[in-house]
């Protein structure tokens, strides 16, 4: 029996008449790799922004299960979401682009490494162990992404591809147990779109955190996601195994476009 981590109920989403989400209730448990798919404009994204915080919800509750008791996310900040173990990426590249791949590491740490203003301002010894702590931390991350040889580079240097990569590892240094990627490979070629693949799996396992996952391309996402959520026009329209959703019928008609 796996142990829930994150169930959102009955979330409804309005953008003035527009219903983006409506009455959508999903639950990802501890160390699941889920899936999240629907066609353009299905409302996967504005999904993504309720559960973290980003757009407020029109109606619902989102609970996440910390390990200090049972949370309600909804109305919180995004950075009070991310505090409480939520951490995610966004479709188009935010990354400070004039910093290294590093330094956008170590920034993205700073959440969880707390100097204190004083020993910050005075340069203490224990603000020096901080940095060191940080910076190890961050170059392991790196290496795992493979990114050590361009750890001192400008992030605006890297190519498309190793800036998305870079994004997640972003994601990862604020320590999440649910981490939310939104088409991490999109703009990517097949050879580094599986890759990347992969390598998420394995992160999700290492880690053991819970990966939710946007992708578009779905022979990709069936062989790695343990399950999935359909949406279609903001409503949850089928949830499975990889498997169940492939052989269902709604799903067959609406999503790939076959006969039912
Ligand atoms: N801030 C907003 N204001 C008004 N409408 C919005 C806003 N954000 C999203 N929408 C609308 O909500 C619907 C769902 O959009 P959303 O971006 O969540 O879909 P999606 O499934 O992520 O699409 P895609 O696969 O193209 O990224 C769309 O009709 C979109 O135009």
């Amino acid at each position: 029996m796996s142990s829930p981590l994150l169930t959102a109920t009955q979330l409804v989403k309005n953008f003035g008449g527009l219903n983006a989400i409506s009455n959508v209730s999903v639950h990802f448990d501890q160390n699941e790799l889920i899936g999240l798919i629907g066609p353009n404009g299905a409302g996967k994204t504005t999904l993504f922004n309720l559960l973290t915080g980003v757009t407020p919800v029109s109606a619902g509750t989102i609970s996440l299960y910390t390990d200090h008791g049972v949370k309600t996310v909804n109305g919180q900040t995004p950075a009070q979401v991310a505090q409480a173990g939520v951490s995610r990426t966004f479709q188009n590249i935010r990354l400070f682009k004039e910093l290294t791949v590093l330094d956008n590491v170590r920034i993205a740490m700073t959440n969880h490494y707390h100097e204190g203003f004083i020993s910050s301002l005075l340069r203490t010894p224990k603000f020096y162990r901080t940095e060191t702590a940080m910076t190890v931390a961050a170059e392991k991350l790196i290496a795992i992404f493979d990114l050590s040889a361009v750890a001192d580079q400008p992030a605006k240097n890297l190519p498309y591809g190793v800036q998305r990569r870079l994004e997640i590892v972003r994601a990862l240094a604020t320590k999440p147990k649910l981490l939310f990627l939104d088409e991490p490979a999109a703009g990517m070629n097949p050879e580094e779109t599986a890759d990347l693949t992969r390598l998420i799996r394995q992160i999700q396992q290492d880690f053991h955190i819970t990966v939710v996952l946007i992708e578009h391309d779905m022979s990709l996402v069936m062989t790695v996601v343990e399950r999935l959520y359909v949406l279609e026009h903001g409503a949850l329209l089928a949830e499975g195994t990889p498997r169940e959703i492939q052989q269902n019928p709604a799903v067959i008609k609406a999503y790939l476009g076959g006969d039912a």
